[in-house]
C-alpha cells in the first residue's frame, strides 16, 4: 500500500522557476504551430474551384491541419507532466504529444509519452533505474506549474527506499483520491508497469487482460488504442480501430480520455451499434438474451428460418402467360429449389440459380406446347426462339411474382421479425416459444448478431447494382473521350504555330483515368466509414467488459477483425449476462486456438482496502477462482451498514444520500439498487434531491446517481449506496457476481441499506 517515503524530494524555489521557464517555452512553441496549422487551414478554405483532382488534395490537406489543430487544442491542459534525468544524457521531457524546435537536428523539447524515449518514466525503479537518475512529476494547472514531486532512483543519491511496486506514488496518490467528477481521466501520467507493458504489447494477436475491479482494465484499453495509433499510425488510420463497450452510458464516461490524449479517430461503439441502420436499445430478460447469444442453438435455427422462406406450392400454381395458363408444378419448384440450394451461395444471391432454373424448364414446357411437330419430329424451335420465350417468361410479371413468393429477396430485419413474432416459425426453426415477441417491441443488443449472422446467411445480390455501376461508367468514359477529343481539336488550332512541344490533357490521360481522377473520394475517416458499413474489417478490436458477450456476438467480432488483432478485458468473477463467458479459454479457443496470451492485472487503484476487504467475502462466494486484487491505499473510513423498515426505504434512503453528499461534496455519489426497486426509489430521490440522475442514461455529471448494478458496469462513485443486497443476489442467477460489482464501485467510502437481514456474505459489516 502507498505510504509516503523517504524518496520523494522536495523541490527548491529555482528548481520550480526554472521548469515554469521551460514549461512556458514549450507552450510558446506549442502556440506558434497551433498558428501555422490555423493560417494554413485558413488559407485552404479561402482557395476555391480548381479541378476535381485538386479539390480532393485540398481536402485531405484540410483535414490534416483541421486534425493537427484539434491535437493540439486537446493537450492545453497538462501538456508536459515529466522529466527525466540520466546519469549520462540531457533531460528528457515527457509530454502528451511529441514538440520539436524548429530546428529539427535538435533533441526533441518534449517526447510523446507512447514513444520509447518515455518508456522509463513508467518503468525505471530504484532497483533497475535504466540509467535515470531522477523521475520528475510535473503538476500544472493551465499553464502554471503548481509543484514539482521528485524521485531519486540512483541509489547513490538517494536513501534507497523506493518502491518496486509502484511508480510516481505522490502523483499516482493524488489522482486515484481526487474526486470523480463522472468522466473518467486519462492516467497517462501515472501509468503503472504491470499496466504499462499491457499498453505496449504489440498489435498482432489476441491479448485478454484478466483484472479484478478498479485493476485499470479501461484505462489500459484506452491508452493501448492511443498507443497502437500512435505506433502503427498508417495501418490503423486506415483500417479503423473498435471499441466496444457495454453501454451507452460507460461509452460516454470514457469519451473524453482518448480525445485528451489527442487522438479521435476511434469508433466507440456498443454492440447494439454494430448493424448500421439499426440501434438496438431494447432490453431482453435474461432467459431471452442467454438463448439468442447461444451459439449451437440459434446458428442452425436461423439457416432453418431462412431455408423455411424458400417455398414449393403443395401441387401447382397456375399463372396467365401470354394469353395462356402456364402451371408452375411442384417438381419443377423443388428442382430449382435444389439447384439454388446447391450452389452453396447466400439465400439472395442463390436467388438468381432458381430463377434461371425455373425459367428454363417453363420455357420447355411453352414449347412443347408451341413447337411440337405433329409430325413427330424435333421440336421446331430455334434456340433463339427458346432463348426468346425466356426472355419473354422472365419480363413476365406473373412469373416474376411467383417465383418471388417461392423464393423472395430477404432482409436480415425482415426474417428476424417474422421469426420472433411468430410461433409458427419459431417452432419450424427449432427455437423456444418464450422468444415470442410482440411486433412492435424495439430490437436488443442481443439481435445484433442475429442481424448479423443473417446477413451473412442473406448475402446481398448486387448484380444489378453493378450493372448500373458499369453502365454509368461507360457513360462517364464516352463522355470523357468527347472532352479529350474536344481538347485535342482545340489544340491543333491553338498551337499550331508554338514550336516547342506542350503537352495536353490527351498527352497524360487517357479516358478511363480521366474518368477515375474524376470520382469522388471518400473523404470519411476510417471510424465514420465503418460504423457505416456492416462488413468492415478493423485493424484492432478492444472489447471491454469482455467476459459480457455472448458466443453469438464473439462470432460477429471476429468477423469484423479476421486479422485477430484484438484487445480483450475484462473479468471473469464480474459476469452478470447468463450468455456471458466465465472462462477465457472458452471465448477464444475456437477462433485462435491455444494462440491468445493471457495477461493479469493485480493492484486494484480505486477501491480503498476497507472496501476491498468486503468485497474480497463476496468475491469468495461467487466461486469463480480468481483472486480479489490488492488495493493500492487505505481510506481510512469504514464500510457501514444498516437497516431500516421496509416501508420507509426511501425515506431513509434520501436521509443517507443527503448526508453522503454531503460529506463528498463535490464527490459523486452512487445509488445502486435492485432493478425491482429502481423506478419507485428512483422517483422518490428525484422528486427530494432535484438534480439527482436516474433512468435509462442517467447523466454521470450529476452529484447524486440512482442506477441498477448492471447500468453501473465499469464506472465509479466516489461514495457507493448499496441498497437491499439481498434482491441483488436473488434477482439474477449471477446475483453473487453483481453485488461483487455493487461493492466494488466505491473510490472511498461504501455504506449498505438494507430492510430485511444482511446476507450472510455481507456479515462482516452486522
Ligand atoms: N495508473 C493509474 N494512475 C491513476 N489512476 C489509475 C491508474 N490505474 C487505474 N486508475 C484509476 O482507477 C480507477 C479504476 O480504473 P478502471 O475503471 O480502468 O478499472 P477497471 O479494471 O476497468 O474496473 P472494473 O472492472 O470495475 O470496470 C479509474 O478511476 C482509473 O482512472
Amino acid at each position: 500500500m502507498i505510504a509516503r517515503k523517504g524518496a520523494i524530494l522536495s523541490s527548491s524555489d529555482a528548481d520550480i522557476d526554472s521548469e515554469q521557464a521551460y514549461l512556458t517555452a514549450l507552450y510558446q512553441r506549442l502556440d506558434q504551430l497551433r498558428e501555422q496549422a490555423d493560417s494554413r487551414l485558413k488559407a485552404i478554405l479561402l482557395e476555391a474551384g480548381g479541378t476535381p483532382q485538386g479539390r480532393t488534395q485540398r481536402e485531405a490537406t484540410r483535414a490534416h491541419y483541421a486534425e493537427q489543430l484539434a491535437q493540439m487544442n486537446s493537450v492545453e491542459n497538462g501538456l508536459c507532466f515529466g522529466r527525466l534525468d540520466f546519469s549520462a544524457d540531457h533531460p528528457r521531457y515527457i509530454g502528451r504529444i511529441g514538440l520539436f524546435a524548429e530546428d529539427r537536428d535538435q533533441d526533441p523539447l518534449l517526447v510523446d509519452w507512447r514513444a520509447q524515449a518515455a518508456r522509463a518514466f513508467y518503468l525505471a525503479t530504484a532497483v533497475n533505474p535504466d540509467g535515470v537518475t531522477r523521475r520528475r512529476h510535473l503538476r500544472t494547472r493551465g499553464r502554471t506549474l503548481t509543484g514539482i514531486d521528485d524521485e531519486v532512483l540512483d541509489l547513490a543519491v538517494g536513501d534507497g527506499s523506493g518502491r518496486e511496486d509502484v511508480t510516481g506514488e505522490a502523483a499516482l496518490l493524488s489522482a486515484l483520491t481526487a474526486n470523480r467528477t463522472g468522466r473518467m481521466r486519462d492516467i497517462v501520467e501515472t501509468i503503472q508497469a504491470e499496466q504499462d507493458e499491457v499498453i505496449r504489447s504489440g498489435l498482432a494477436g489476441a491479448l485478454v487482460v484478466q483484472g479484478g475491479p478498479g485493476t485499470g482494465k479501461t484505462a489500459v484499453a484506452l491508452h493501448r488504442a492511443a498507443y497502437l495509433l500512435y505506433t502503427y499510425r498508417q495501418q490503423l488510420t486506415r483500417s479503423g480501430v473498435l471499441i466496444l463497450g457495454p453501454n451507452t452510458t460507460f461509452l460516454r464516461y470514457i469519451s473524453q480520455v482518448l480525445p485528451s490524449l489527442a487522438e479521435t479517430g476511434v469508433l466507440l461503439a456498443t454492440l447494439g451499434d454494430l448493424f448500421p441502420g439499426v440501434r438496438a436499445r431494447g432490453t431482453d430478460p435474461d432467459e431471452v438474451a442467454a438463448l439468442k447469444g447461444d451459439l449451437g442453438l440459434m446458428l442452425p435455427a436461423l439457416e432453418n428460418a431462412v431455408a423455411d422462406r424458400q417455398t414449393v406450392p403443395d401441387d401447382f400454381v397456375e399463372i396467365d402467360h401470354d394469353g395462356y395458363p402456364l402451371r408452375i408444378e411442384r417438381a419443377v419448384v423443388e428442382d430449382a429449389r435444389a439447384a439454388a440450394r446447391k450452389s452453396g451461395r447466400p439465400h439472395n444471391v442463390a436467388r438468381a440459380v432458381f430463377v434461371t432454373e425455373a425459367i428454363h424448364v417453363l420455357s420447355q414446357q411453352i414449347a412443347e406446347r408451341i413447337g411440337a411437330d405433329p409430325l413427330g419430329g424435333e421440336n421446331l424451335l430455334s434456340a433463339a426462339d427458346l432463348a426468346e420465350t425466356r426472355r419473354e417468361l422472365r419480363e413476365d410479371i406473373d412469373v416474376q411474382q411467383a417465383l418471388f413468393d417461392f423464393w423472395p429477396v430477404l432482409t436480415p430485419r425482415q426474417v428476424l421479425r417474422d421469426l420472433l413474432t411468430d410461433a409458427g416459425r419459431l417452432e419450424s426453426a427449432g427455437l423456444p416459444a418464450s422468444l415470442l415477441r410482440d411486433r412492435s417491441a424495439g430490437w436488443t443488443p442481443a439481435d445484433v448478431p442475429l442481424l448479423d449472422e443473417l446477413a451473412e446467411l442473406l448475402g446481398v445480390d448486387d448484380t444489378l447494382k453493378k450493372r448500373e455501376q458499369a453502365r454509368q461508367r461507360e457513360a462517364a468514359i464516352e463522355y470523357a473521350e468527347g472532352v479529350l477529343e474536344i481538347v485535342e481539336g482545340s489544340r491543333s488550332l491553338d498551337f499550331e504555330d508554338v514550336e516547342e512541344e506542350i503537352l495536353s490533357a490527351i498527352d497524360v490521360v487517357d479516358a478511363s483515368s480521366f474518368v477515375e481522377r474524376h470520382e469522388e473520394a471518400d473523404t470519411r475517416t476510417a471510424a465514420e466509414r465503418a460504423a457505416a458499413d456492416r462488413t468492415w474489417m478493423f485493424g484492432h478490436v478492444i472489447v471491454d467488459e469482455a467476459q459480457e458477450l455472448s458466443p453469438m456476438a464473439w462470432r460477429l467480432l471476429m468477423r469484423r477483425c479476421p486479422s485477430r488483432s484484438i484487445t480483450a478485458v475484462g473479468d471473469v468473477a464480474q459476469t452478470s449476462e447468463p450468455a456471458g463467458s466465465t472462462t477465457w479459454e472458452q471465448v477464444f479457443e475456437p477462433y485462435v486456438g491455444q494462440r491468445w496470451r493471457l495477461v493479469e492485472l493485480s493492484v486494484n487503484y480505486r477501491t480503498p482496502a476497507e472496501v476491498m476487504a468486503v468485497a474480497a467475502d463476496v468475491l469468495a462466494e461467487v466461486g469463480s477462482g480468481v483472486k480479489p486484487p490488492r488495493s493500492v491505499r487505505s481510506a481510512g473510513v469504514n464500510p457501514w451498514a444498516r437497516q431500516v423498515p421496509a416501508g420507509v426505504l426511501a425515506e431513509e434512503l434520501i436521509a443517507d444520500v443527503r448526508k453522503e453528499a454531503a460529506a463528498m461534496e463535490p464527490g459523486r455519489v452512487g445509488v445502486l439498487v435492485p432493478a425491482r426497486l429502481e423506478p419507485s426509489l428512483g422517483a422518490a430521490l428525484v422528486a427530494a434531491v432535484p438534480g439527482a440522475a436516474v433512468g435509462e442514461q442517467p447523466d454521470l455529471r450529476n452529484q447524486v446517481v440512482l442506477m441498477t448494478v448492471r447500468q453501473a458496469k465499469g464506472l465509479e462513485f466516489d461514495s457507493v449506496l448499496v441498497i437491499c443486497p439481498d434482491e441483488i443476489i436473488a434477482e439474477s442467477p449471477r446475483g453473487m457476481s453483481d453485488l461483487y460489482v455493487a461493492v466494488t464501485r466505491a473510490t472511498q467510502r461504501l455504506g449498505i441499506v438494507h430492510t430485511a437481514p444482511l446476507p450472510a456474505v455481507l456479515s462482516s459489516l452486522a
